[in-house]
This record gives C-alpha cells, structure tokens and sequence, in this order.
C-alpha cells in the first residue's frame, strides 16, 4: 500500500555488529501446540546464552499480543498477520545482532515459511515443540483448554482450530519424552553442529 519510500542502507552492517558480540544472530523459531513447552524453552535457553554472553532476546506470543499485536485476534487472517508482523520483528533483530527465540503457536506451515523466506539461509531455525494434545492439556498452565472445552474460548488451536505440523524443521523436541534440561541440550547440540553457537 505504501508508495514513495526509498530503502535506506544502515551506516552499520549486520556483520560489524555480529563481530562485535562475538556470535552471529538467526531466529530460534519454536512452534507447537499451547502448553507444549515453547515459552519454557526459549527462555530457559536464552536464560544460558546470556549467562555465556550473548546478546539476546525472547519473542513471545502472550507478551506481543499485550503491545504490537494488541489488535489481533485468533482467527486464521489475525494469526497471519501475527506472524507476518513477529516475521518482520525477528528480522530486524537479527540485523541488530541479536540471536532472537520467537514462541509462536504459529499454526499454518505457509507463514512459518514466509517468515523463513524473509531471512537468509541459516537465519531462521525452526523448532518444533511437539507434544501430544491430551499432554498439553493435562498441563493446561493457563486453564486456557479448559475455557475452551467449557465453550468459553472459540478459535482455540487443537480443540476447534487446527495446527499444522512442520512438515521438515530443523529440530524436534518431543516434551513428552525430553526434560526441559535435555531439550536445551538437543538445541544447542544442533547450533554448535551448525557453527551458530
Ligand atoms: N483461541 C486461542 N488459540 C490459541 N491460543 C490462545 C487463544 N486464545 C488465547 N490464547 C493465548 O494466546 C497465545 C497464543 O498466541 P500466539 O500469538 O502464539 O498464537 S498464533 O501464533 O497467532 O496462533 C497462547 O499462548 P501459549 O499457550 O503460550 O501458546 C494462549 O495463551
Ligand atoms: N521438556 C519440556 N519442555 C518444556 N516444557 C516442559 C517440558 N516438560 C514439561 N514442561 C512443562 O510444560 C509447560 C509448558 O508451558 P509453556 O512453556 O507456557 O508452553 P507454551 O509456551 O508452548 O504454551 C510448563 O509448565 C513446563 O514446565
């Protein structure tokens, strides 16, 4: 929609700011199921990475919706739009340096990979946090399943909206079968394999 705008180059590259925090930048981008353990993950890695120095930082889902993404709601053209927007947050974070961990139900395979699409290869590593529906709703940390088996909450992913999984993410965390402490290692397991940690 928006005409007359010009590009404008930044005085300071992505690269001189990754060198001078020592690490690259990519987007940690875990998705799954509410209650499958996204939020848990990416803070208690991102908890390790700053601890070891990195710079770093933690979009999640519930927090966005309280600012930037205060607007939308659940249905599927609202879900687009989140992700597209957290799409476009994440990227400008990497440019500023930053390893950035996105938790996003973000439950339509299309726009998680538009989002990928938006940055470069090795950018955007997608975790799937797959847990089966009767677990994440057995932890219902938020009673969120039980309003929405109550009738209280419409639209609610796995009960009367769907989600669709990764058909070929770059890694896997079964919490079912995984502690929190094992699924950090599998991660940064495959960063360090990667060369990004
Ligand atoms: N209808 C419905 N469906 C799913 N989730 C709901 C809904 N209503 C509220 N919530 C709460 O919102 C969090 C999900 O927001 P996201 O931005 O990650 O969702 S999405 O990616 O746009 O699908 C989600 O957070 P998590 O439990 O951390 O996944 C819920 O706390
Ligand atoms: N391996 C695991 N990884 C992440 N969370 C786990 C794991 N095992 C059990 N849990 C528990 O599951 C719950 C997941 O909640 P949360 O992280 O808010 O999920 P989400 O962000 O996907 O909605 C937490 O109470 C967490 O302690």
């Amino acid at each position: 929609m928006s005409s007359n705008i010009v590009w404008h180059g930044s005085s300071v590259s992505k690269k001189e700011r990754q060198n001078k925090n020592g690490h690259k930048s990519f987007v940690l981008w875990f998705t799954g199921l509410s209650g499958s353990g996204k939020s848990t993950l990416a803070n208690a890695l991102t908890r390790e990475l700053f601890e070891d120095g990195k710079a770093v930082y933690v979009l999640d889902g519930d927090n966005i919706r309280h600012g930037l993404n205060k607007d939308l709601g659940f249905g599927a053209a609202d879900r687009k739009e989140n992700i597209r927007r957290i799409g476009e947050t994440a990227k400008l974070f990497v440019d500023a340096g930053v390893i950035t961990a996105a938790a996003f139900i973000s439950p339509y395979q299309e726009d998680r990979e538009n989002v990928r699409n938006l940055l470069e290869e090795d950018e955007f590593i997608e975790v799937y946090v797959k847990c089966r529906l009767e677990t994440c709703e057995k932890r219902d940390p938020k009673g969120l399943y039980k309003k929405a088996r109550d009738g209280h909450i419409t639209n609610f992913t796995g009960v009367d909206s769907p989600y669709e999984e990764p058909s070929d993410p770059e890694i896997t965390i079964e919490t079912d079968n995984h502690s929190i402490e094992q699924s950090i290692t599998l991660i940064k397991t495959h960063l360090k394999e990667k060369g990004l940690l």
